[in-house]
């Protein structure tokens, strides 16, 4: 990687030049406060909404969608699931010991996920598989290969594309040279914008753009970019995103977040280099130009108030930054928690982290379809996957 690895406060130098909310002075204020582990309140203009919903689930979203939003046409659609991390193992817990893992049944959830989308009335345009695909325990076992084999020819099945995103357990098991080549990598299903080559992510990390339906822009990030995992050890990327991570954390175990004030510096977490913040403010900048909407997936969460502070990425601040410096965002898709959470930040972006495969229970199903709308998104969680309205930003309703 050539550009500047670091992890720092700060959002990029240049994107508040192009920003449509922050002003120069603002912009600092807002980073400074973020720096001092402050959760954002708006700067530039009023909040979406006076009070932002938190935890605004809809118990009563019916199964027909399209009877939902009866002023308003469904678009289209699109699946989500996240952390399947298959095994062919016995059940077991998660490190804390308080959440069952049910390794092997994890595949029976992907299998009966991809049945319902497949029977759906219209189809999603695709899926959007959140990360952690397979458990790292495969590595142990040297079943790495033989159960991404099992899980793809389950994902063989589903009728729409699935695009990939990579968490911190493909990196247990693959380098990331290894998943550059292999059925992991979905950028093949990348948008092209024409002539705009700073919209054309680098080979540096694993990140693209797409387009699934007119007007609409779905951008998938590497939150592994900055990482000490899948990186070879004697690269000089691994020595710099070490120190980054022990100067964060000066626990031997680097994986523990014990007395940390930022506890997401755990060998288990990444970030985003500021090349590939620099890329996703260019892309930003012509959805916004092009009056697009625009979805962001990533396996890390990025907004303290939706996920466990543990769990988010190392420089989550100078995402939000990025995304708050541009109007076009309306959803933050992550996994990784395992225990979901939900979040409409102060600029009216909705933050979701959806619930794992993993710790769901036999009985139960986690997965959810996302229904598109001239005004809004509304997410319909199967299982313990909660329904979620996702309203546009006032200003930038439009119509389709
Ligand atoms: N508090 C902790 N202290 C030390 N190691 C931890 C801690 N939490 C997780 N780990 C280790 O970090 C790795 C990732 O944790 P895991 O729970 O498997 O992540 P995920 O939630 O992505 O499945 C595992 O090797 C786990 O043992």
């Amino acid at each position: 990687m050539t550009a500047a690895v670091r992890a720092s406060s700060g959002p990029p130098p240049d994107f508040r030049r192009r920003g449509h909310f922050l002003r120069k002075s603002q912009g600092a204020a807002l980073s400074a406060r973020l720096a001092g582990g402050e959760v954002a309140q708006p700067v530039a203009r009023e909040p979406a909404a006076a009070e932002p919903a938190r935890e605004s689930c809809l118990e009563v979203m019916d199964d027909k969608p399209g009877t939902l939003s009866e002023n308003s046409e469904l678009l289209f659609s699109f699946g989500v699931i996240a952390d399947i991390q298959y095994a062919d193992l016995e059940d077991g817990y998660n490190f804390q010991g308080n959440r069952r893992r049910y390794y092997r049944h994890s595949l029976l959830h992907l299998r009966g996920a991809i049945e319902h989308w497949n029977t759906e009335g219209r189809l999603p345009c695709c899926v959007l598989q959140l990360g952690d695909i397979i458990d790292g325990y495969n590595a142990q076992y040297k079943a790495s290969e033989k159960s991404l084999e099992l899980v793809m020819n389950t994902f063989q099945m589903l009728k729409v594309p699935v695009h990939h995103t990579w968490g911190n357990h493909e990196f247990y098991n693959f380098s990331r040279n290894y998943l550059m080549n292999s059925k992991l990598n979905t950028k093949f299903l990348e948008d092209q914008i024409v002539h705009h080559p700073e919209t054309v992510p680098s080979e540096d990390y694993y990140a693209y753009h797409f387009v699934p339906f007119p007007h609409f822009r779905f951008i998938l990030l590497d939150a592994y970019d900055l990482s000490v995992l899948g990186v070879d050890q004697s690269s000089p990327k691994y020595q710099q995103c070490l120190k980054i991570l022990r100067e964060h954390n000066p626990n031997s175990e680097l994986n523990s977040p014990q007395g940390l004030s930022e506890p997401q510096f755990v060998q288990f977490n990444g970030g985003f280099s500021q090349e590939q913040l620099n890329w996703l403010n260019e892309v930003l900048t012509f959805s916004d130009t092009n009056q697009e909407k625009v979805v962001i997936v990533s396996h890390l969460p990025i907004y303290p108030e939706a996920s466990d502070s543990v769990c988010l990425a190392w420089n989550y601040r100078d995402a939000l930054a990025v995304i708050w410096s541009h109007k076009c965002v309306v959803c933050f898709f992550a996994g990784h928690t395992h225990d979901g959470g939900y979040s409409e930040d102060p600029f009216g972006v909705h933050h979701i982290n959806l619930e794992g495969v993993i710790e769901t229970a036999p009985d139960s199903q986690a997965f959810g379809t996302v229904y598109v709308y001239p005004d809004k998104m509304m997410l319909k969680g199967r299982g313990r996957v909660p329904d979620r309205i996702m309203n546009y930003k006032k200003e930038n309703a439009s119509q389709f």
